[in-house]
């Protein structure tokens, strides 16, 4: 029998580093690995950089494929802020895309241009999770570190560049700065905060190789490794996603999305008008406290994370990081609506509701990118008109059971579960198989079925417990209120 044609895709996220090694042909995994990655929560949210690159070593060695493969490409957790001296090192750990100490400075970068302008010129309005926010507030509270900095990155691009010796990014991952665009870095946010954009990486375009692998590393030197993008948008292409199909992602962050054929440009800061990995855009709305909160409050309770009972009327709103959606990047956790017959179960329950809530209440804008630019005919008769069409529910959270009840539960749609798990590394595996074979990587994933998988049927919509969210996040808006503090 002749041999496979192997890839290896990489997903470097907030938790752990996953990497696949998969046959370019048919899509089978044939070996995996996985490693997991340190938080520093003391201060804000920091991991190292190099400890990354270890953890990426480990899991693509345990693969069984390193050696062996062809063509590598990397997904990482988007948006955070790499510093490197004139040496190549981390000037200090890297600031996560869940580090809300940034929420000043992007307040302050709305403020200077208005979020109008910042919907028009660079498609998002930034939160504290924009790396521009990031670099603003180093160079207000470390201005030694930001002065010794000579080169910026995102995770996945430090990641590449350590592979291959090659400053690299892709417009994707780009797109989660805040100073992108699809004409090129934006003069006028890079002046504002002070960043040269000598120190920022080229934008390899998708399809080509952004560079070969350096003897000393991982792979056989040479090996291919392609653009490689943000996490969310090597989902996307693990997918095969197309227009006006939903995704909700249940990880470290909660994220529901689309790919778009029109760049989303939201000034309320709900959508993110971020690029995909190919010629399209991928309107975003994002969560900091998904699976890790509800987690929490699971093991405060005492239960197993699936130990949830139905009933009651308590509000459990799990913003134990502050919230990005709604932006609220100061709050903390906030219970409502106790009673003496509220049970333990209906608690965990209430974490569940609370956590899905807002990424529900966000998914008719995101699918609205499309529709509400088609004509005024047919505004919001698209897809978001379109209760039938399954949301593709993926992330660690997606094989819960109580995950998918609570997801059906408050959308009122069905919900299909892709069969192929980790579909970041399949996405960025779709990438590294595209180069060798010249297909776009979207299509390759669709060759593989990736999507594949059971539909559970849509339960009635829970407009009760909706409502009861939708008053308590108000009041909790005008208790806890926005500003920087
Ligand atoms: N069976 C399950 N039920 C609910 N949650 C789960 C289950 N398995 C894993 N998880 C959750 O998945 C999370 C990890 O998801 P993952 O998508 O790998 O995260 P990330 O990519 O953000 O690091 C963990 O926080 C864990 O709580
Ligand atoms: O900030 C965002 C999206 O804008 C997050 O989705 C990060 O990309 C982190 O991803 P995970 O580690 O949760 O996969």
């Amino acid at each position: 029998m002749a041999h496979p044609q192997v890839v290896i895709g990489v997903d470097s996220s907030t938790q752990s580093t996953k990497a696949l090694a998969v046959d370019a042909d048919t899509g089978r995994v044939l070996g995996e690995g996985r490693a997991p990655h340190r938080v520093d929560s003391r201060h804000g949210q920091e991991s190292d950089p190099d400890q990354w690159w270890d953890a990426l070593t480990t899991a693509v060695a345990a693969t069984g494929w390193a050696d062996r493969a062809q063509a590598l490409a990397i997904g990482g957790q988007q948006h955070g802020l790499v510093t490197l001296d004139a040496a190549g090192a981390p000037v200090r750990p890297a600031l996560l895309w869940n580090d809300v100490r940034s929420a000043p400075q992007a307040a302050d970068l709305v403020r200077k241009f208005g979020a109008d302008w910042w919907a028009a010129e660079l498609g998002s309005v930034p939160g504290a999770s924009f790396t521009a926010a990031k670099w603003a507030w180093l160079r207000a509270t470390e201005p030694g570190n930001a002065d010794r900095t000579a080169a910026v990155r995102l995770p996945h691009d430090y990641l590449t560049e350590r592979l291959t010796g090659t400053a690299t990014t892709d417009r994707g991952d780009a797109s989660g700065t805040g100073w992108w665009t699809p004409d090129g870095y934006h003069a006028t946010v890079l002046d504002h905060i002070g960043l040269d954009p000598a120190l920022l990486p080229a934008v390899t375009p998708a399809g080509t190789a952004a560079g070969h692998a350096l003897p000393g590393g991982p792979l056989r030197p040479g090996t291919p490794i392609a653009t490689g993008t943000g996490d969310n948008m090597a989902a996307a292409l693990g997918l095969g996603l197309t227009p006006g199909t939903p995704v909700l992602s249940l990880g470290t962050s909660g994220t529901v999305y689309t790919v778009a054929r029109n760049r989303p440009a939201d000034p309320t800061g709900t959508v993110a008008g971020f690029a995909d990995a190919l010629d399209g855009w991928l309107p975003l709305a994002c969560t900091l406290n998904c699976t890790l909160a509800v987690d929490r409050v699971a093991t405060l309770l005492g239960r197993d994370r699936q130990d949830v009972e139905p009933g009651g009327t308590a509000v459990l709103l799990p913003y134990l990081d502050g919230e990005r959606t709604p932006a609220l990047p100061h709050a903390s956790g906030l219970l409502h609506g106790l009673r003496h017959d509220t049970t333990p179960g209906q608690l965990l329950q209430a974490a569940y509701d609370g956590a899905a809530y807002s990424l529900l209440a966000a998914l008719d804008d995101v699918l609205a990118v499309d529709g509400a630019t088609a004509g005024a005919a047919t505004a919001g008769a698209g897809a978001a008109a379109d209760p039938e069409r399954p949301i593709l529910l993926i992330g660690g959270g997606a094989q819960g059971r109580a995950w998918q009840d609570t997801v059906r539960r408050l959308s009122g749609r069905p919900v299909q579960l892709p069969a192929a798990r980790e579909l970041v590394a399949l996405g960025a595996a779709a990438q590294a198989a595209a180069l060798l074979t010249g297909e776009s990587a979207d299509a390759v994933a669709r060759r593989w079925g990736t999507a594949d998988g059971p539909v559970l049927p849509a339960l009635a919509r829970d407009d009760a417990a909706l409502e009861r969210i939708a008053t308590t996040i108000s009041q909790m808006a005008a208790l806890q209120g926005n500003g920087a503090h």
